[in-house]
């Protein structure tokens, strides 16, 4: 685990002490947009053209922000038009790596590098921006065309797969439809800070005041919506949006990662009954089981963390992700 200081690699944990033990996530740094050609601004440095073949998304099966961006692919069918690849599960001294290993083999998406047969994921960030300095993240949204990333923000990357392509699949799915907007925006505030980000809170909190500061939060926003859930099919109503599977990506990791691993562990999903059902539903939703590799998420974190998990020993269990 490390980090790129201009543009070279230092292998060094997350910063916890200037912050009271707690772990604080950094902005992530590229930040470009694709348009549809009739949007699109040849002239403005930021824009990208939307193209078949173009891109290439670099993903961790065991990463939930990646995760996010991998089920846009199977909801926009996007299968044709970007290519993607994953890093292997272990992300240790050198940070996430493309070596191919048989153990690890994914059914759907093969580990490694394609376009430049890198080793490791910090040498795309160079590729891209040989001074870069600051975190070395999945998912990375690739432009073969300039050889540089045109995203490492998930959230922002989903919001690209949800449009700018609409022209050239005919997939006009709608996950962040404007009539709705300030209600995504504002459910997933609550649950980026409080779940997605607020498991992370708990695992790398390096005091137990840190820990426990953000034990309860992620646990009040988990009773908030299995009584939302009592009633709605999805988070806002009938019609699946963006924050069903923002969250989704956290809840199918818990009660196999988070809860053990991160000392999330008041209640498992399985205890939640509206939320279970709701998690299954989201998992049964067409080709969406195939983005979850279990091997992989279980692996990344349990042997990753070194300084959480000395034994590197992944447990085996549990053996119901939902009833
Ligand atoms: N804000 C980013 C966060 C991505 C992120 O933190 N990914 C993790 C994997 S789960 C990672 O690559 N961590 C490596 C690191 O922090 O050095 C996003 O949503 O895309």
């Amino acid at each position: 685990m490390g980090l790129l200081v201009d543009g070279q690699w230092v292998d060094q944990w997350y910063d916890t002490k200037s912050n009271q033990g707690k772990f604080v996530r950094s902005e992530s740094a590229f930040r470009n947009w694709i348009y549809p050609a009739s949007e699109y601004d040849a002239d403005n440095a930021k824009h990208f053209p939307a193209q078949a073949g173009r891109y290439h998304l670099y993903v961790s099966l065991a990463c939930p922000w990646a995760h996010r961006a991998l089920i846009f692919i199977k909801l926009k069918q996007l299968e044709d038009l970007i290519s993607i690849s994953c890093v292997h599960p272990d992300m240790l001294e050198n940070g996430w790596e493309f070596k191919e290993d048989s153990a690890f083999s994914d059914p759907n998406i093969a580990i490694g590098d394609p376009l430049h047969q890198f080793n490791y994921a910090h040498q795309l960030y160079t590729k891209a921006d040989s001074n870069y300095s600051g975190r070395v993240t999945v998912p990375i949204l690739w432009d073969k065309e300039t050889s540089t990333i045109v995203s490492n923000e998930s959230s922002e990357i989903i919001r690209i797969f949800n449009s700018a392509f609409n022209e050239i699949t005919n997939n006009k799915l709608d996950f962040y439809p404007a009539s709705q907007a300030l209600e995504i925006d504002e459910i997933n505030e609550r649950i980026y800070n409080t779940l997605n980000n607020g498991v992370y809170k708990c695992g790398f909190a390096t005091t137990q005041d840190a820990y426990e500061e953000a034990l309860q939060p992620l646990f009040d926003t988990l009773d908030f919506l299995e009584e939302k859930l009592s009633t709605n099919t999805y988070l806002l109503g009938e019609e699946q949006t963006e924050a069903d599977w923002r969250l989704f990506t956290t809840l199918i990791r818990f009660d196999a990662v988070y809860f053990g691993h991160f000392k999330c562990n008041l209640k498992r999903v399985l205890d939640y009954p509206n939320l279970n059902t709701y998690l299954k539903r989201l998992y049964e939703t067409p080709n969406i089981a195939s983005t979850i590799n279990m091997q992989h998420i279980k692996r990344h974190y349990y042997f990753s963390h070194k300084n959480i998990n000395p034994t590197q020993v992944v447990p085996v269990g549990p053996t119901n992700l939902f009833l």
